[in-house]
């Protein structure tokens, strides 16, 4: 599935319950060709109260066909009960939930068509890995030898063949997921539902299996719906990552287009690194920080209006010294560093700016390029932040 780099958002219509909210603006929710296409499951302006606490506000999302949408975003930002909801296991307070164009809203779990796997493997601890993939098979009344066959293909599916006879105290964390996947996908259900399904694991085996699912779920063309608070794991997983605060859908994109143009600081600060400057607006192309006057691309914002600027560590660049007096370099600035931190690949180091403004800004540097530098804390460096790289949104809070 390919997406175009820089896609024509297409927006739903923002409920009246939300028209009063100016924070909530109308959610991009498809990309690319896939706006012309019948999306699979229809998210319609749900939301979710638990007595008066709003969990769910104006959500609106469609899911394609073979999809694979991560929901990302901070601890209690609703992740959870938007995937329960779909699956039925919550009840929305309104709106509805449309799979394969059938109106699923009200329907308990049991008639509704998905596969579901949670954090903490939920096997029955008594049953052979084959007994628990067997088990929804047995309940749909299938008949014994193609029971035999299909778990005998799914173990094979998730990497297990020859496992079949273990219970799952005699299997590692890893080795469960891949049983509570098996046993999710044994009906062939329409929609996979993963809650959280890797961060009971150690970082390794979490690597190594979210590439295999990921390569799973594109073999089997399964549209996917996998909860997570690990930004690098929706990442590396999503065709599109949904990105959610409060209750609110505050982005949806591709994960190339949610790092590289993130429409709001929150957005900008929960996927991956930024650095703020606040600032003022000094002419449309321009931005001043303290006695700092930047570039930066041109912005709608009139005069003096308070902004911030944001750019990623990586693209700040660290000149050669003699380059602090070349006046055809825009944003060249002096810097004293602070902190050094090495990454294996590479180096994060931490710069105090010259001036008035005094903001400590990050930068990535590949271990090559730091090793021509003086990396003492306390060195002079001269930093660039190319204004292409840089971008500028309203002042407003930063939450992460
Ligand atoms: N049954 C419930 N009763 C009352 N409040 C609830 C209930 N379930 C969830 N909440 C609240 O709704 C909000 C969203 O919860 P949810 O579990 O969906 O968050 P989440 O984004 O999945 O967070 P986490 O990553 O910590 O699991 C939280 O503030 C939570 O306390």
């Amino acid at each position: 599935m390919t997406y175009s780099p820089d896609p024509p958002a297409t927006a739903r219509p923002v409920s009246s319950a939300s028209s009063s909210a100016s924070v909530r603006m109308p959610v991009a929710h498809t990309e690319g060709d896939r706006a012309l296409e019948t999306p699979y499951l229809q998210i319609e302006n749900v939301h979710k109260r638990f007595g008066s606490f709003v969990a769910l506000r104006d959500i609106y999302l469609d899911v394609y066909p073979g999809e694979f949408v991560c929901l990302l975003g901070p601890s209690g930002c609703g992740k959870t009960t938007l995937l329960r909801i779909i699956a039925g296991l919550e009840q929305q307070t309104s709106g509805r939930v449309i799979q394969a164009g059938r109106d699923v809203s009200s329907l308990p779990p049991a008639k509704r068509d998905f596969g579901i796997v949670f954090q903490s493997y939920a096997l029955f601890p008594n049953l052979t890995a084959a007994q628990n993939i067997a088990y929804g098979l047995q309940n749909a009344k299938m008949p014994k030898a193609q029971i035999d066959a299909r778990v005998a293909e799914l173990l094979e599916t998730v990497g297990l063949a020859g496992f079949g006879a273990k219970y799952p105290a005699q299997l590692s964390g890893g080795q469960q997921q891949r049983v509570a996947l098996a046993r999710a996908l044994a009906l062939s259900p329409g929609l996979l539902l993963l809650d959280e399904p890797l961060s009971a694991l150690d970082a390794q085996v979490r690597v190594r299996l979210r590439t295999e699912i990921a390569q799973l779920q594109k073999r089997l063309g399964i549209t996917t719906i996998m909860v997570t608070h690990d930004q690098a794991e929706a990442l590396a997983m999503a065709d599109r990552a949904v990105v959610m605060d409060k209750g609110y859908i505050a982005q949806v994109g591709t994960p190339h287009s949610i790092y590289q143009r993130p429409t709001t600081p929150f957005v900008a600060n929960f996927i991956g690194v930024m650095n703020f400057l606040r600032g003022v607006v000094a002419s449309s192309g321009q931005v001043r920080c303290g006695n700092l006057l930047l570039d930066a691309p041109r912005n709608e914002f009139d005069m003096n209006t308070p902004v911030q600027i944001a750019i990623r560590p990586e693209n700040v660049k660290i000149l050669p010294q003699q380059d602090a007096f070349d006046s055809s370099l825009p944003n060249v600035i002096a810097a004293e560093l602070e902190e050094v931190e090495f990454l294996g690949s590479g180096y994060r180091i931490g710069m105090r700016l010259e001036g008035d403004a005094k903001d400590l800004i990050t930068s990535e540097l590949p271990a090559d390029a730091a090793e021509l530098l003086d990396l003492q804390v306390g060195a002079a460096l001269v930093a660039q932040l190319p204004p292409d790289c840089i971008q500028v949104f309203a002042q407003e809070p930063v939450r992460a």
